[in-house]
């Protein structure tokens, strides 16, 4: 209980510095109710009292007008509040709050996102959180409203007997048994529950994401999926089946007592005194009203804690993921211009695998301006190599200096900017050309006159000049009839559009020509030699033909470098390189 209070005013605080009006709102809303109640507690008595002591026709209608009207604007407030006022204020909230969220994501390490049960708790902690601080609020108002209607309704109750304070307390507290008990079986089964629908949802999109679905139809994988999906539907359903049994009798229970003990005693007391000719017809009816509305409170009131509670275990997890440490952050920001970058000794595997390293001791110095190729057999650590020094992932050992600095000195933001990245899969947005590039809306003509450049060093113009909408297609047909698909090549040349705008110091190209027809592939080497003349280069390629002309080309095998030279050193050396050349060679010669 104790803990859940604690989480509760955590995650209200929170909210609270978010926007404070959104609670002026929730204090106007629930003073208004607390009064149209004890006002329709208050009408019912002084109207029986006119009848029974035969008062004036005009004090009656004079009363009930007055309540009216009152009541009337009171509804016209709230209802602008709570149709208006709040749903703007909520979206203020959620997007004060997924900022944070998204800033705090953005801060912690890949390495940590790496594991199943962060992914879990990212995912509860994004799709949950997100929706679940505008019925965190809802649930705050409904329970303090209902605290606020028993109060006045007990005021009113106590002027007339004392007795019904006592069964409406013992409701509430058997009330608040059940609630927290359906509370912790909702968020048992919510936890059971993610793994399972995590599966289901990935196996969903699978069904709609243009790459996966020409594959499962090429593959006729969809029975298989069928089958996945249905697996995880059962999961789900076996969860449901455990946990849902439980709350509902709980739930019975709590609405059981509500009735008996709450409404059905204290009409058996009341009616017993009227017998006895202890008390009035009115107060008999008034106080079976304000039972009636107390009841209605209790039940309210116990629903709600219990959403309180369902509510503390997810801020838990929110508090949690939002308190995790984030990597010590550098400061300096990365001089423009070209950088030398010097790996000394490094070591690295993912937490995944802590057997394996992944680079196992690499020192490499890679000169301002220096054109590197790294080459190697596959899963030989390349790709990781190149994820330290873009600083996503942090050597365990060894040290990685930018321009004789320790890179973890560097603030994250402008180590990124200095280094642009095509990467081996490149991930396009389903926005405009224009956009995917500049990563913003297109301002003006100079942006579009720098859009353009770009496009043409990496040989994609001429296909965008003859599109209708030209930088302005939308990719995708998502969210754009007309939206354009461009081909694995096209794609390709689009991420090396975007690296190129970046006009970053080191430029870094993971297998650029992956999908690079053999001219478009020797075309875009020429480019991005060219292109690379003011940049510090690091190129990974299979194809040994295109990297010849590598300042240096750096052989790695099983996270060592195993041969460093120039194309011709290399080849006199006879090694591993040549042969892995002279095989290239050979099969190109046959083809
Ligand atoms: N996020 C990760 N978690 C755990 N292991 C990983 C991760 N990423 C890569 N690996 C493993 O690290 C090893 C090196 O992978 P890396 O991608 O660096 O190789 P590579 O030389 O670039 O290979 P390729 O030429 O096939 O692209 C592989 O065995 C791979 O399975």
């Amino acid at each position: 209980m104790k803990k859940t209070m604690k989480m509760n005013l955590w995650f209200l605080k929170k909210l609270y510095q978010y926007d404070k009006k959104r609670f002026g709102s929730m204090a106007a809303l629930i003073l208004i109710r607390a009064i149209k109640t004890l006002l329709s507690v208050i009408t019912i008595k002084v109207a029986l009292d006119c009848i029974v002591t035969y008062h004036s026709f005009w004090y009656l209608a004079g009363f009930v007008a007055a309540e009216r009207i009152v009541s009337s604007l009171l509804a016209l407030i709230e209802c602008k509040i709570d149709w208006l006022d709040k749903e703007i204020q909520n979206n203020t909230i959620k997007k004060q709050l997924g900022a944070e969220m998204f800033r705090q994501a953005e801060a912690l390490s890949l390495e940590r996102l790496d594991h199943t049960e962060m992914y879990d708790q990212y995912k509860i902690v994004l799709e949950e959180i997100g929706s679940r601080s505008g019925s965190f609020l809802q649930s705050t108002e409904n329970l303090l409203t209902g605290i606020c209607n028993i109060a006045v309704t007990m005021i009113f109750v106590l002027t007339i007997d004392i007795r019904f304070i006592l069964i409406a307390a013992l409701s509430a507290v058997i009330g608040a048994v059940a609630g927290n008990k359906i509370a912790q079986k909702e968020v048992q089964k919510r936890e059971e529950l993610i793994r399972h629908e995590r599966k289901r949802d990935y196996i969903k999109r699978i069904f709609y994401v243009p790459e996966y679905n020409e594959m499962t139809r090429l593959t006729n994988a969809n029975s298989f999926l069928l089958q996945k999906y249905d697996e995880s539907v059962s999961d789900i359903k076996q969860v449901l089946r455990s946990h849902q049994p439980t709350i509902a009798h709980w739930n019975d229970l709590n609405i059981l007592q509500i009735f008996t003990l709450n409404f059905g005693l204290s009409a058996l007391l009341m009616a017993r005194d009227i017998a006895a000719g202890t008390v009035s017809a009115s107060a008999f009816t008034s106080v079976m009203f304000a039972c009636s509305t107390m009841s209605g409170s209790v039940g309210w009131v116990s629903n709600e804690l219990s959403e309180m509670k369902k509510h503390a275990l997810y801020i838990e997890k929110l508090q949690d993921f939002l308190n995790k440490t984030q990597e010590a952050k550098g400061t300096v920001s990365v001089a423009p211009g070209m950088h030398e970058i010097t790996l000394q000794d490094v070591h690295f595997h993912y937490s995944a695998n802590v057997a394996r390293e992944v680079t196992d001791g690499i020192s490499l110095h890679i000169k301002s301006g220096e054109k590197i190729a790294l080459v190697g057999e596959n899963g030989a650590g390349k790709t990781t190599l190149i994820k330290l020094i873009e600083g996503l992932y942090r050597q365990t050992a060894g040290s990685i200096l930018i321009d004789k600095m320790p890179i973890e000195t560097f603030d994250g933001k402008s180590l990124r900017g200095s280094i642009a990245t095509v990467m081996q899969k490149p991930v396009h947005y389903s926005f405009t050309i224009a956009e995917n590039i500049l990563l913003r809306e297109v301002q003006n003509d100079t942006d579009r006159r720098r859009v353009q450049k770009v496009l043409e060093e990496s040989g994609l113009w001429e296909r965008v000049s003859h599109l209708p909408k030209g930088m302005d297609s939308v990719l995708g047909k998502e969210f754009d009839e007309e939206g354009i698909e461009l081909s694995g090549g096209e794609s390709q040349k689009l991420a090396i559009a975007r690296a190129l705008y970046e006009d970053a110091g080191v430029l870094i190209l993971d297998e650029p020509a992956n999908s690079l027809d053999p001219i478009a592939e020797a075309e875009m080497y020429e480019r991005m030699f060219a292109a690379g003349k003011d940049r510090t280069l690091i190129l990974i390629s299979h194809r040994l033909y295109s990297t010849r002309k590598a300042d240096r080309i750096c052989y790695i095998e099983n996270g060592k470098i195993a041969e460093e030279g120039t194309h011709e050193e290399l080849m006199k050396a006879n090694g591993k390189y040549a042969a892995m050349y002279h095989l290239q060679a050979g099969l190109y010669a046959q083809e």
